[in-house]
């Protein structure tokens, strides 16, 4: 179990150290119109969990959509601070 701020921390090192075989580097080298897509495609999936599924399976849903968030901020070179000092 880790926090959004942690798994922030472990992609930014795989982001900055290109690990192989890391999926997180794949999806940053796919570039932002692909994340996009992900996000769009997650967001879906957090809703229909959310209508249809457990409570369990959305929380997956809903981590699914905060990892490619995350994948978007490293993306776009957006930090912690700059979405929380929105929240
Ligand atoms: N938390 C996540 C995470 N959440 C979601 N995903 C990815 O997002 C996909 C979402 O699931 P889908 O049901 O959409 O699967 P899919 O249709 O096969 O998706 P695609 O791979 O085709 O896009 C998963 O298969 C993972 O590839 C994640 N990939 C990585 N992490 C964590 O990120 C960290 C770094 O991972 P690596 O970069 O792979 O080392 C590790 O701590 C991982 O646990």
């Amino acid at each position: 179990m880790k926090s959004f701020d942690e798994l922030f921390a472990e992609l930014g090192e795989k982001a900055a150290t290109r690990p192989e075989g890391s999926d997180t580097v794949a999806r940053l080298d796919a570039g932002v119109h692909t994340i996009g897509k992900k996000i769009v495609e997650e967001a879906a999936e957090v809703w229909m969990a959310a209508e249809y599924e457990s409570k369990d399976e959305c929380a997956e849903e809903i981590s699914q959509l905060l990892y490619h968030l995350q994948v978007m901020m490293l993306a776009k070179g957006i930090k912690l601070e700059d979405v929380y000092s929105h929240l």
